[in-house]
């Protein structure tokens, strides 16, 4: 699974703060019980556990999924988990940074509870290109960015890029007493599926947040302006036709479905030289 033969440390004695590796470990049964639950895991499943620190959910995860590889950068963790899992030949533990890991080839899911600090860095490398195989997976988030992840609209163009391709649902809320020590924040539980008619094709992923983020760099404008530099008027009037988009409303207030139809739209009719480049 290493990506480079870097010599590892034990991140414990770093420099950054005692708690830097967001190590709250979650010890709440009933949270335990809805994030595997959430899971929906079987025995064909190959689970990639993120941070699994001394492996509260690697054992639940591994009584249900046919695989668990469970990824833990602390040195001190990975011995301690390496040991409780000697009897469990369907766990692998793998002491390495999770942003150096090589993916599995095939199909897996993800179950973890983040290192809040380094969440996007993560999300950004499941769903994106180098996350072809991740299928689905369930996340502790910190509560904010799980509110921002699932809200309805957004204004992030990655984001929407991101929903493009993978739904995401919020599925409860985690209060901070349940993980020790406590985080400053609440967290919650999110849920992201890989969608079986992904919005737009993946491999149009960077057009398309060039695209998101042309048409948001005035987000209360109206979306007839926003586009305009794209379209002709009377493609534009086509593809806001076919969208179901109406000239006056703000193009921040785009659903997920009228951003995928103006994008298909803009690579139908639009030459492009008119495309926004990245
Ligand atoms: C919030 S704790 C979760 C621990 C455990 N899964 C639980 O729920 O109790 C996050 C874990 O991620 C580990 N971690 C932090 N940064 C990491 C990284 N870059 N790669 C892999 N693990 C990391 C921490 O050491 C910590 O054990």
């Amino acid at each position: 699974m290493r990506r480079h033969n870097k010599k590892h440390r034990t991140i414990r004695k770093c420099k950054s703060g005692p708690n830097f590796t967001g190590q709250h470990l979650l010890h709440n049964p009933r949270t335990i019980r809805r994030l595997i639950e959430a899971a929906s895991l079987g025995p064909t499943d190959t689970v990639l556990e993120i941070g699994a620190g001394k492996g509260v959910l690697t054992f639940p995860a591994a009584e249900k999924a046919g695989k668990v590889l469970a990824v833990e950068i602390d040195a001190d963790f990975a011995d301690i988990l390496r040991a409780k899992a000697a009897a469990y030949p369907r766990i692998t533990v793998i002491q390495d940074d999770i942003r150096e890991v090589r993916l599995p080839a095939g199909p897996f899911c993800v179950v973890a509870n983040l290192p809040f600090a380094i969440t996007t860095a993560i999300l950004e490398k499941l769903l994106g290109t180098e996350g072809k195989t991740f299928q689905r997976g369930v996340f502790i988030l910190e509560q904010g960015a799980a509110r921002r992840f699932t809200q309805h609209q957004t204004l992030d163009p990655r984001l929407l890029k991101w929903r493009m391709i993978f739904d995401f649902e919020m599925r409860a809320t985690v209060p901070r007493t349940h993980f020790a020590p406590p985080p400053r924040v609440d967290a919650a539980i999110v849920r992201i599926v890989r969608r079986r008619c992904p919005r737009i094709p993946a491999k149009e992923g960077k057009r398309f947040i060039a695209f998101a983020a042309y048409a948001l760099s005035e987000p209360k404008r109206m979306a007839a302006d926003a586009f305009k530099g794209i379209f002709t008027s009377v493609q534009l009037g086509t593809a806001f036709k076919n969208a179901k988009v109406m000239r006056e409303q703000a193009v921040a207030s785009l659903s997920l479905d009228q951003w995928a139809a103006l994008f298909h739209a803009m690579l139908r009719y639009a030459p492009p030289y008119r495309w926004p480049n990245g």
